[in-house]
């Protein structure tokens, strides 16, 4: 975790309307590490997810991804770009008319120089990656349980072999032991692939197994950054309810 931000938003603005979700909001990730973004709902984490991949206008401010401003590429250099991330949204977000496979080759197909073997090969690696089992490939997302589907949109996230992972609550609606089981995932993951990973949970279970950093979005900005410990410290009424309330201290084991 070293060198600079794969991704600097500075002074960042976002509304629907009247309604502004984001005012001069400020966010790094580093290279390398897994950041934690929790916030209250509605606060703005997805919008958050969703402006830096360049899925949501944005008002003001600027959004660097791996020293490129998101908002000066367009066409070649914007797909080069996109690319070079992949994005798990919370409900998998697969084609329902196509099996896993299928679903996972769908980014392998902007790259132009594979043979159908090659393509269908890479998508099933992909697929044992995220710990789903050989027969999942044949499967159409409707077959899959809620975990399973999150693996899918998983291994499509990983297709490209990406730096960056973009993961919007990937623990909800999992039982603990199949949560549990994802954030190991997240960790493995990162460390054999290098990955740095933006990571929206509400999940403290997760923020202790996988998170290097958290930041935490209040007051439509990102109001602290840092490590569990430094939560611990942090005067202000959400992040104390948050990160001392009952949930906080069975996610540790001290009561
Ligand atoms: N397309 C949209 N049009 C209008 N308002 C929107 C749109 N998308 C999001 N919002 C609003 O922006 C705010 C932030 O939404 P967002 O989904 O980012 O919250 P969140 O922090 O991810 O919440 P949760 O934890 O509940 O998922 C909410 O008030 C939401 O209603």
């Amino acid at each position: 975790m070293s060198g600079d931000p794969v991704i600097r938003v500075r002074g960042l603005r976002t509304a629907f309307g009247s309604h502004v979700v984001h005012d001069d909001l400020d966010l790094d990730l580093r290279r390398g590490e897994i950041l934690g973004v929790v916030g209250g709902s509605g606060t703005g984490k997805s919008v958050l997810l969703r402006a830096i991949v360049g899925l949501e206008a944005t008002q003001a401010g600027s959004i660097e991804v791996l020293g490129r401003q998101i908002g000066a590429l367009s066409g070649d250099d914007r797909r080069a770009l996109e690319q070079r991330w992949g994005v798990m949204f919370q409900d998998g977000a697969l084609f329902s008319a196509l099996t896993v496979r299928e679903n996972v080759e769908v980014p392998l197909r902007a790259v132009p120089s594979l043979t159908d073997a090659q393509r269908e090969g890479l998508a099933e690696l992909k697929v044992s990656m995220a710990g789903l089992p050989w027969k999942a490939n044949a499967d159409f997302p409707a077959d899959l349980s809620g975990g399973m589907r999150k693996r899918a949109g998983l291994a499509r996230a990983l297709a490209l072999d990406p730096e960056i992972l973009f993961l919007d609550e990937p623990t909800a609606g999992l039982d603990p032991i199949g949560a549990t089981a994802f954030d190991r995932l997240i960790v493995t993951l990162r460390d054999a692939l290098n990955l740095s990973v933006f990571l929206v949970t509400h999940d403290l279970d997760t923020l202790h197994a996988c998170c290097d950093r958290v930041a935490v979005l209040a007051e439509r900005r990102v109001l602290t950054t840092g490590t569990m410990a430094d939560m611990l410290t942090v005067d202000h009424p959400w992040v104390h309810e948050y990160f001392h309330g009952p949930r906080a201290r069975a996610a540790t084991g001290k009561e």
